[in-house]
């Protein structure tokens, strides 16, 4: 059996910060976990470094789901963004040196393809309704079957999903929280109208999305709802804050516009009424911070029994270690939706080589064993930790809102 006899934490930031884990056998066999968590990184890098990698040492690293509840159950302290992180750090690279050592890539580990391809969404974003069409007229030439749009609010100096620069979107942008400010009536009245000359100008056979980022209530998210009824979007994300999981029932008395949620969740449970009482038709839980692989297969389980796809996360603050574990799992689970693929820059690539390919508006994992991705460890030293915090969110009177 391959036993575990190193485990690291690497922490590069090449543009952005990325918290990768290392493991190494006795056989020389590695295999690699993402686990950043946006803006609180080095929490998870001492939980791996402190509390999980001594427990590592000298176990069968094949033995992923005894270890997958070894660290859950015998952390006492369970659940979390940045336990579960950590746990899906460890997962994936189990997953990985599992997959090496058999010579398959972990999706036929997982039960085979279940579909010649996974289909992404980009995300088209502006300042103006125009600027955003442009953009997205842009994704729809290369080949995109699906596309989030996200505009700016008339009178509002900045809003969530719009940056400087049209293709890169890093809300992680300064040494202390930038301070953002909200409008939800303004937000209300422009959405609409993005959706109309979208509809208008790309027509209708491409999937639009839209990340509402958790700043509604529920009746507000009913309103915004049913007004974009007409564009059929593929759906709202974050519609309102979802640790209150009933909230969503007054949304689906209200709206047939198809929900998705769960980008923030770290386990099963955070969904589980969600998904029982179908609230939901799309769940976001991710590969790093919902435990892992071994977790979100579990999610994505329960899930299909209420005919709930999955629609994992994978904005660029999720390393490209996670988009291909995502790739993976995506290729095999039955009740896929869609997988968000916000590129990552050059710079980050060449410091995660990796297999995983886009053509054409879909992406594939690869055919390498494991996970298809490594980190070049001389080039990550090459990038200190940089702090950066995601910014926070007040409105206008300076009451302290949802970012
Ligand atoms: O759907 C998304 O991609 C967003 O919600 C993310 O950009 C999210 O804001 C970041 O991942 C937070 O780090
Ligand atoms: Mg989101």
């Amino acid at each position: 059996m391959p036993k575990i006899v190193d485990a690291k934490v690497i922490i590069t930031c090449p543009g952005r910060n990325f918290v990768t884990l290392k493991i190494t056998c006795d056989d020389g066999t590695t295999g690699v976990g993402d686990a950043t968590l946006n803006g609180r990184e080095l929490s998870v890098a001492s939980y791996l470094t402190d509390h999980v990698i001594p427990c590592l040492i000298g176990r069968d690293a094949h033995r992923i789901e005894d270890v997958w509840q070894y660290l859950y159950k015998g952390a006492y302290w369970r659940r979390g963004p940045v336990t579960m992180t950590a746990i899906a750090a460890v997962d994936m690279a189990l997953w990985d040196i599992k997959g090496k050592i058999a010579g398959l890539p972990v999706y036929q580990l997982l039960g085979g393809a279940s579909r010649e391809g996974v289909m992404v969404y980009g995300h088209a974003n502006g300042t103006t309704i125009e600027d955003t069409i442009e953009v997205a007229l842009d994704y729809q030439a290369q080949g995109y079957k699906a596309i989030r749009l996200q505009c700016g609010v008339p009178g509002m100096a900045s809003t969530y999903g719009v940056s400087k620069d049209k293709y890169f979107y890093e809300p992680a942008d300064a040494d202390l929280p930038t301070e953002n400010v909200w409008n939800t009536a303004k937000y209300l009245r422009v959405v609409p109208e993005l959706f109309k000359a979208a509809r208008e100008a790309l027509g209708w056979d491409v999937h639009l999305l839209h990340d509402i980022h958790h700043r509604l209530t529920p009746i507000e998210a009913g309103r915004l709802g049913k007004d974009l009824e007409p564009y059929r979007p593929f759906w709202l994300e974050d519609a309102t804050p979802a640790e209150n999981q009933e909230a969503f029932k007054l949304i689906r008395q209200h709206t047939t516009a198809p929900l998705a949620v769960g980008e923030i969740f770290n386990s099963i449970w955070d969904c589980k009424d969600l998904i029982q009482n179908q609230l939901i038709d799309y769940i976001r839980a991710t590969v790093v911070h919902a435990g892992g692989i071994t977790h979100l297969r579990r999610i994505a389980a329960l899930a299909d029994l209420y005919q709930i796809r999955t629609g994992c996360h994978g904005a660029t603050d999720l390393s490209p270690v996670c988009m291909a574990a995502a790739l993976h799992f995506d290729l095999s689970v039955p009740n896929f939706g869609v997988q968000e693929y916000m590129r990552h820059t050059p710079e980050t690539d060449a410091v995660f080589p990796h297999a995983y390919t886009f053509e054409n508006g879909m992406m594939h994992p690869g055919e390498a064993p494991g996970l298809g991705v490594d980190i070049d460890e001389e080039l990550a030293a090459g990038y200190e930790y940089n702090r950066a915090f995601l910014p926070v969110n007040r409105l206008e009177d300076g009451t302290m809102y949802n970012w």
